[in-house]
């Protein structure tokens, strides 16, 4: 499953949204804030990138070296935040560990929220009400296998990695789909037998090789959300032992390629309705 046709269905129908708002004088732009060089900010960054320019969106970014102050990243966000031109605001995670994460995500002002870094918007997805914008990433998996066409009603999910940036969220949509999700994480006692026994499987744990050649069976659809940088090969892979899992299961995303060009459409998607809620 890739995620190039996914992306190129929700492009094609951003493209005379931003248009219409062009022509109302609002190009919508995305403010992009990033601390240090990660590779799998970096990674988005460029996907980002070649994204706001098929969609004709605004690109602004903001890029800090990894031993900044707080002082001067809350600086940053309140440039954005006061900066009329700006609609919508994606600060990379995780941040260095020198810096305050909770306080950056709460400086930001929950109107330019496009990736649901704020309280008010995680409780909009936690209540399945419509506040805010869900997770970029989250929203991409399923907009994948709406567009694959994988049932999601009463299907069993197994999702590995409880972080609150996609495990949690993603568990949450899942379930509001009423998929019964099983979530997994380090201290999983069986994650193979969890795993074995999904109609879907979500890795986003963030670890290379976490989903492995054990975990795989014929029935298993999966989407493999990590991005990792993996220093032997010298390239980005995923959570999923690809070439292992892939000649069992019934479905896959590669990475790259799968679910992160989504999640670059759903960014520019966000955006653009920030911009329509702003000019109103
Ligand atoms: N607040 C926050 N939210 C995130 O969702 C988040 C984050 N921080 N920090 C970094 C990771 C990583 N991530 C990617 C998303 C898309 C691509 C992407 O577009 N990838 C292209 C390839 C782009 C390239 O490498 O040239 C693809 O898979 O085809 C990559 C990586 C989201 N993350």
């Amino acid at each position: 499953m890739k995620g190039a046709p996914v992306a190129k269905a929700l492009t094609e129908r951003l493209v005379p949204q931003v248009e219409a708002l062009v022509a109302q004088g609002v190009r919508p732009t995305l403010a992009i804030v990033r601390v240090g060089e990660r590779e799998d900010d970096l990674s988005y960054e460029r996907g980002a990138t070649k994204r706001a320019d098929k969609v004709g969106l605004g690109l602004r970014k903001f890029v800090l070296p990894a031993e900044c102050s707080q002082e001067q990243l809350m600086h940053v966000i309140n440039e954005v935040n006061e900066d009329s031109s700006i609609h919508g605001c994606l600060m990379f995670r995780p941040l260095p560990k020198t810096l305050d994460e909770a306080a950056a995500c709460a400086a930001l002002d929950p109107a330019k929220d496009v990736d649901c870094i704020t309280t008010g918007s995680l409780y909009g997805v936690f209540a399945n009400r419509p506040l805010g914008f869900p997770p970029c990433t989250a929203e991409a998996v399923l907009e994948l296998l709406d567009y694959y066409k994988v049932p999601l009603d009463g299907a069993k999910v197994t999702v590995v990695g409880r972080s609150l940036v996609i495990g949690k969220p993603v568990s949450m949509m899942l379930q509001a789909r009423n998929a019964t999700v099983t979530m997994c994480h380090t201290h999983t006692r069986d994650l193979v037998a969890a795993c074995k026994d999904a109609d879907v499987v979500v890795a986003a744990a963030g670890h290379i090789g976490t989903v492995g050649a054990a975990c795989a069976a014929p029935q298993e659809v999966v989407v493999d959300v990590g991005i990792n940088w993996d220093e032997k090969a010298g390239k980005l892979v995923g959570d999923v032992d690809y070439d292992a899992v892939e000649p069992v299961v019934r479905a896959i995303t590669p990475v790259p390629g799968g679910v992160g060009s989504v999640t670059t459409a759903v960014l520019a998607k966000h955006v653009i309705e920030a911009a329509q809620r702003m000019v109103g």
